[in-house]
């Protein structure tokens, strides 16, 4: 017969209301539970009426798994999801923090902090609508993005997914998430809102404070008073609450001493009431269990404090058994009112119908052809262009080095990531902790970049990590030099001394004592350069490129000028740290806002 919630004619509280009233503990529980997908079978999805499931970090359905693989999995899961009594759909949540990074073959953008340096919204938004389309070719309507943490430590190992320490610069990037979304009408805006099946729902991270831990040691304590907080770590908030986003993930970390995920203030008097946030609150990774010493000893008093902070959708995400069985227990002996389960599930239901997964929640076979697609590449790599940051342009009263002209020569090409497709994508890239090499995914390296864009009567050599005897005799007019840290993602990132590895200095001195040489820096964040920067001719930031490599070539040899714009102060020494543009000790390397330009040749 006729269901008022499942006519997309009836206003949108009308549908929850009527869907709501229908629902059984058991049914509302299993909303509020996001499982991985290795443990997402039809049965389980099905007996628990599960209402997400994720792909955490290198978590595919096969290795180099195609948009058809990707696709059946989700439908499979959704078909699960649709058997139950409501038919209530799943939604299916991944990471594409930087493009579609877990799947093979997707457009890999530079990483956050690459975006802030281009201080050009309007590029940021075009990229949220190209991740969209590519996440959307694989059947998944929702990402957890944008991280608009304000790292104010480069110290912190997820550094490079903020877009600045300025919470000005975070707040202009914010637009990518009408990009992921699509723009909401004046009508929508403040609540959430997703256009259609070619967006998706975004996820604002990690609620609150997350770049301001202690040393910035990851997951740690965030020591600010309320109004220090309200001034750097929350803008981005307001910004992404205003422009629609349709969830937000609370930070592992604590502010004062207090785990986010049991923070009742922030959570819900000041973020669902205060800023009238009216999507779905999500958890972090075994979040729940964290809170406590040790790790899931306590998963009961966990879940209590957890849902009553005002956390509606749990990343439980293998346990479903605990936390439902433990969720259940805590609604029966009335520790958690049914209100508050209800609150809960409205949210989720509310992106559920806004976002149209009632409608369409099956993929859609026709977006196949979005991933990795060259209109997107070319647009990663304009990106690229713009997000590299000239800081150093011919030594003390010697001319301009760059850019180079393509008639350059012999000229050398060094350093462990000058041909590391992976080094150059960073983490979050097929796996979690991302890969160095080259047989990663499709793109291009910074050395191939070079070699296609130099004049033909050039001369490109390339040595990993050449001798001085073949610097020396090798009669090269210029080297090019691309050293940097490897990938790495969260905690595994946290460096407190920041120091450039091995070989890096080594290659830069071999190098640079012997050719007039353009040091290419590829890192997640400032690392200490200074003892090595006299002896540089030319220093380019290039933070995490990601796959369209041939960016750099393009304002190296002066097809395009350097714009680009220090989104982060870069320190003289890691002693300095922390060291954030506005304050009183102020003493860079490298001013934030800092950047040379150069225009085309
Ligand atoms: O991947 C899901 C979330 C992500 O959205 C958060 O930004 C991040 O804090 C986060 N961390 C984990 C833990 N990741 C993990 C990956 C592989 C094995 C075990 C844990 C999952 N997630």
């Amino acid at each position: 017969g006729y269901l008022k919630y499942k006519d997309p004619k009836q206003p949108l509280n009308t549908r929850i209301d009527d869907l709501l009233s229908r629902m059984s503990l058991a049914e509302k529980i299993g909303q509020m539970a996001q499982i991985e997908r290795s443990i997402a079978t039809p049965d389980v999805i099905k007996n628990n009426y599960i209402g997400s499931v994720l792909s955490g970090g290198g978590s595919w359905p096969a290795p180099q798994a195609t948009v058809r693989e990707w696709a059946s999995m989700v439908t499979e899961m959704q078909k699960a999801a649709l058997s139950t009594p409501l038919g209530i759909p799943i939604i299916y949540g991944i990471d594409a923090v930087h493009g579609h990074g877990n799947v093979n073959k997707a457009t890999i953008f530079p990483h956050n902090v690459g975006l802030g340096a281009t201080r050009d919204p309007e590029l940021v938004k075009k990229i949220g609508s190209a991740v969209a389309l590519e996440v959307r070719a694989t059947g998944i309507p929702y990402i957890f993005a944008p991280c608009v943490a304000v790292c104010r430590d480069p110290r912190w190992g997820r550094c490079y997914e903020s877009f600045s320490e300025d919470p000005k610069v975070v707040q202009m990037m914010t637009q990518i998430i009408p990009g992921f979304q699509g723009e909401a009408p004046p009508s929508s805006r403040g609540r959430p809102f997703v256009a259609g099946t070619r967006n998706v729902a975004a996820c604002a991270k990690h609620y609150v404070g997350d770049g301001g831990t202690y040393k910035g040691i990851n997951e740690n304590n965030t020591i600010i008073d309320f109004h220090g907080l309200l001034q750097i770590h929350m803008p981005p908030y307001y910004n992404a609450v205003i422009n629609s986003v349709s969830s937000i993930m609370v930070s592992f970390s604590s502010w004062n001493g207090v785990r986010m995920h049991a923070n009742h203030f922030l959570v819900t008097d000041f973020l669902k009431n205060t800023l009238k946030f009216r999507g779905f609150v999500i958890s972090d990774w075994e979040a729940l269990d964290k809170m406590t010493n040790p790790r899931g000893s306590d998963y009961h008093l966990s879940i209590k404090l957890g849902v009553l902070a005002g956390i509606d959708m749990i990343m439980i995400p293998f346990n479903y058994t605990g936390f439902i069985g433990n969720l259940t227990s805590l609604v029966h002996d009335n520790t958690i009112p049914m209100s508050r389960i209800d609150d809960a599930v409205r949210r989720i239901l509310r992106v559920k119908f806004t976002m149209g997964l009632f409608e369409n929640p099956f993929p859609d076979p026709s977006l196949a052809g979005e991933l990795g697609k060259q209109e997107h590449r070319d647009l990663a790599r304009v990106a690229v262009r713009k997000s590299l940051v000239l800081l150093k342009n011919g030594k003390y009263g010697e001319k301009p080095l760059l850019p180079l002209p393509k008639k350059c020569g012999k000229i050398l090409v060094a350093g462990s990531y000058a041909d590391n497709l992976g080094g150059q994508c960073g983490g979050w890239t097929i796996t979690w902790q991302g890969l160095v090499g080259n047989n990663l995914t499709a793109g291009t390296t910074i050395l191939e970049g070079i070699k296609s864009t130099v004049d033909v009567s050039a001369q490109v050599v390339y040595s990993e990590e050449p001798s001085p005897d073949f610097v020396q005799k090798g009669g090269f007019n210029y080297a090019i030099v691309v050293v940097g840290e490897p990938p790495y993602a969260e905690t595994q990132g946290d460096n407190l001394n920041l120091t450039i590895p091995a070989p890096g200095p080594s290659v830069i001195e071999t190098v640079c004592s012997n050719v007039k040489c353009i040091v290419v820096l590829i890192s997640g964040r400032p690392l200490d350069i200074e003892p090595y920067i006299n002896k540089i001719d030319a220093f380019v930031a290039a933070w995490l490129p990601g796959t369209e490599g041939k960016g750099v070539a393009d304002v190296l040899f002066g097809d395009y000028g350097f714009t680009g714009k220090l989104s982060r102060t870069w320190f003289k020494s890691v002693d300095q740290l922390p060291m954030n543009v506005g304050d009183p000790h102020y003493d860079p390397l490298f001013p934030f806002g800092f950047g040379l330009e150069t225009h085309p040749s």
